[in-house]
């Protein structure tokens, strides 16, 4: 699914209107209509109290048609005009006249005087600002959404949480309203994607109001937000005729003396995801630990407690090597030749990457594509630190475009960046906070880079598998009891529910 920016989607708009002859005021009640559709399906004519806020553009627009579907329903529904400016959309207008004509008349608010109670119980609907916001909320419109935000009540944000911006980010972090739930239009915004918004974007979900799909594609968006939608063209089925050899030999380089398991980890994953072979290379301390814990791999190694000499002899499709490998000087100078004679594919995660950080000039030695697989900490000591989350998806694609890498930064939404695309993972939950995920997620890209995968897919399909795993486990288990084993035991569901249909949303 792609992610417009606040321009894109305006010129989505304008050129659906163009383009299928319905009018914007027919756009708008379409959008909205589903907007109260999905409130109404929740809340079957409960007598709770709801207030809508509306601003004077067209964000305002859909706030006063769900307000008047809200009425027509027989809701207690109070809507307001938050009347920041003097100007009023034609659709706007036109709408206001429609909640007139129902004999209904918004409340007017022209300053702090005029706010209503709100009570924890009540449901707001926010709909003041939209796409069309261009600089921060100010005076009794930013008290307003202070004083919502006191109140802590249930907030459904149309479109936007009033006062966040697409792309670029919040200056006034009090001048933005906290919503419960977004309804956002077609597609996912970037802010919402970013950590530094956690504070105003809850849940969310996108409300397909059929913009012209053909001018989206031919925006050429460059942001996505991976779905099983865009995952199951990736998927590669087996060939009846093929053999082990087909699916490639992983090698896991790392480990150290009380680290081994995330080798163990790494190869496990590598495996169950499909790669033909795996290998594990490490220190002496690990033989009896790998063979033991993971026999169907073959094991070599290197010096007693800490690599040092990277000479292993298994001709490898792809290497996946960092975890758990510690940074200590014989490690760190044996990694630089390593890395200097290389010519495989490549994941990088953990202590490698650290080591590349202490030493950037060795980034150039890189194969084309190696997937580099940072969480936010090890990122910041390979680019240094950013502003603002925007500012650090700037530095991913810089160094990615430099170097010709794919960054896999993990976070809530991982994100998959190749020059200047980017893919934000849709899978996941907090359980995969726990010591070893990452260790997984090593071992499954380079398995799938081991079977014939481009490294981009690879990274995108093994980013959504691992996230997957955790949505589908946290249906039996707490989030606190998964651990990464636990990833590997809900691989098989993860890969099966590609081929599950999805049940249809009901207010579609
Ligand atoms: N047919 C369609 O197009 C459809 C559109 N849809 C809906 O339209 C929404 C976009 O509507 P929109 O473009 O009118 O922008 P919106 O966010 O309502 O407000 C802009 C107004 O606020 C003003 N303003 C901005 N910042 C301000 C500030 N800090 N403080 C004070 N004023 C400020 C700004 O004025 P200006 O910047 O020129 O001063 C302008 O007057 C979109 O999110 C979706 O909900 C859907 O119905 C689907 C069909
Ligand atoms: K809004």
């Amino acid at each position: 699914m792609y992610i417009l920016s606040s321009i894109q989607m305006a010129k989505a708009d304008k050129a659906t209107i163009e383009i299928s002859g319905i009018t914007s005021t027919e756009l708008m009640e379409h959008a909205a209509t589903k907007c109260f559709h999905w409130l109404h399906t929740r809340l079957q004519g409960q007598k709770v109290k709801i207030h809508v806020f509306c601003g004077i553009g067209n964000n305002g627009g859909d706030g006063l048609v769900i307000a008047r579907h809200l009425h027509q329903h027989g809701y207690n529904v109070n809507c307001y005009v938050v009347n920041f400016s003097e100007k009023r959309t034609e659709e706007f207008l036109v709408n206001y006249n429609r909640l007139k004509e129902i004999g209904e008349w918004p409340t007017v608010i022209n300053n702090e005087n005029d706010f209503p109670d709100v009570a924890f119980e009540d449901i707001v609907i926010d709909a003041i600002f939209g796409n069309g916001l261009t600089r921060e909320p100010e005076g009794f419109t930013k008290k307003l959404i202070e004083y919502i935000n006191n109140t802590k009540v249930f907030t459904l944000a149309i479109d936007f949480p009033s006062g966040l911006y697409s792309n670029s980010s919040v200056t006034d972090k009090n001048a933005v309203l906290k919503a419960g739930h977004t309804l956002t239009f077609q597609t996912p915004k970037l802010a919402f994607l970013l950590p530094e918004n956690k504070d105003f974007i809850n849940t969310w979900e996108v409300i397909d109001i059929g913009l012209d799909a053909d001018f989206i594609e031919g925006l050429k968006p460059q942001n996505n937000y991976i779905t099983k939608n865009e995952i199951l063209p990736m998927y590669k089925p087996r060939n009846k005729w093929s053999h082990k050899g087909t699916y490639g030999h992983s090698l896991i380089i790392g480990g150290s003396f009380g680290k081994i398991g995330a080798v163990t980890l790494a190869s496990k994953a590598a495996l169950k995801i499909g790669s033909g072979l795996v290998s594990a290379y490490v220190p002496k301390c690990g033989y009896n630990i790998i063979q033991i814990s993971v026999p169907e791999a073959m094991v070599e190694v290197d010096n007693d407690a800490a690599l040092e000499y990277y000479n292993f002899k298994t001709k490898a499709t792809v290497i996946g090597i960092g975890p758990g490998m510690g940074t200590v000087e014989k490690t760190a100078l044996g990694f630089e030749l390593f890395i200097k004679e290389n010519k495989l594919p490549l994941v990088i995660d953990a202590d490698a990457i650290n080591l590349l950080s202490q030493n950037k000039l060795l980034l150039k030695y890189l194969p084309k594509n190696t997937v580099l697989t940072p969480h936010p900490k090890e990122l910041e000591r390979l680019v240094g630190t950013w502003k603002n989350d925007f500012e650090k998806l700037e530095k991913i694609t810089k160094l990615s475009q430099d170097y010709n890498l794919i960054i896999v930064l993990k976070g809530t939404h991982t994100v998959v960046v190749n020059g200047t695309s980017k893919y934000f993972n849709s899978t996941g939950n907090p359980a995969l906070a726990t010591a070893g995920s990452g260790d997984v997620l090593t071992g499954i890209i380079t398995g799938l880079i081991a079977q014939g995968y481009k490294p981009v897919n690879a990274a995108i399909f093994g980013v959504y598998l691992h996230g997957k795993t955790a949505d589908i486990a946290i249906q039996n288990t707490a989030h606190e009891t998964f651990t990464a084993s636990t990833i590997l035991d809900y691989l098989p569901k993860a890969i099966l529910d590609l081929f599950e249909e999805e049940v249809e949303n009901p207010e579609e």
